[in-house]
């Protein structure tokens, strides 16, 4: 039986992960594969509950240490039940968003330690790691244009938050791929839907 992988997609809000993730999702089942589709946080009945608590708008919100202790708590749950589960049958899992995107929001963007989401990932999730993480990158301009078109305005606690935190988060990204050039594949999400898709087949080939 083929082993399964593990791949997510990040980047940052209205990038085109959620569309990409569709797209590759396809392509692989066309392939013969069994592929797991999933998001974070959610995923799983309770990651799913944890979600709904951390991004609504309403009450005060939660600082980033309870916020990344949340997102870490999601994530535990959603490997313990579903992704380790499926990659142990032998299917592929996609996850629209996984442990970069706290490196990124609740590190970057609000100022914890890597190190600090990085333990959180060793006690949650014992951190497991994707084969391939694909970074997709996009002008602010557009991410913005997309988000609009999609959102009408509409945000979330986090994704509501200013363009300077947007650009923190991107920035980390971007650090990230940097140091972990074999786990990370950058991506332009600019063109159409088509034109990412083919980008990011050549970028999992190797898979
Ligand atoms: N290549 C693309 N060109 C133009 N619009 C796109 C493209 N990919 C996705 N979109 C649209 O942009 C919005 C954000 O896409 P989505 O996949 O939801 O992004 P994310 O999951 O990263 O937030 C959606 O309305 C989607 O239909
Ligand atoms: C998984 C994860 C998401 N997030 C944030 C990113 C998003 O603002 C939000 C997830 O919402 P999401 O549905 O991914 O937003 P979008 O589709 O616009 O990208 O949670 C974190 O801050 N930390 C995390 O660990």
């Amino acid at each position: 039986m083929s082993a399964g992988r593990f791949i997510a997609l990040e980047g940052g809000e209205g990038v085109g992960k959620s569309t990409q993730l569709r797209l590759l999702a396809q392509a692989l089942q066309a392939d013969g594969h069994v592929v797991v589709t999933t998001r974070e946080p959610g995923g799983t009945p309770g990651a799913e509950a944890i979600r709904a608590m951390v991004l609504a708008n309403e009450g005060e919100g939660w600082g980033p240490r309870a916020e990344a202790l949340l997102f870490a708590a999601a994530r535990a749950d959603h490997v313990d039940r579903l992704i380790r589960p499926a990659l142990e049958r032998g299917e592929w899992v996609l996850t629209d968003r996984y442990l970069d995107s706290s490196r990124a929001y609740q590190g970057g963007g609000s100022g914890l330690s890597d190190d600090d989401i990085l333990a959180l990932h060793r006690i949650g999730s014992e951190g497991l790691l994707p084969d391939r993480t694909i970074l997709l990158t996009l002008d602010p301009e557009e991410t913005a244009r997309r988000l609009t078109l999609r959102d009408e305005g509409r945000a979330d606690r986090i994704g509501g938050r200013d363009a300077a935190y947007h650009a923190r988060v991107a920035a980390a990204f971007r650090r990230f791929a940097e140091a972990e050039p074999h786990r990370f594949t950058l991506v332009d999400a600019s063109g159409t839907p088509e034109s990412v898709h083919a980008r990011i087949l050549s970028a999992v080939s190797g898979l």
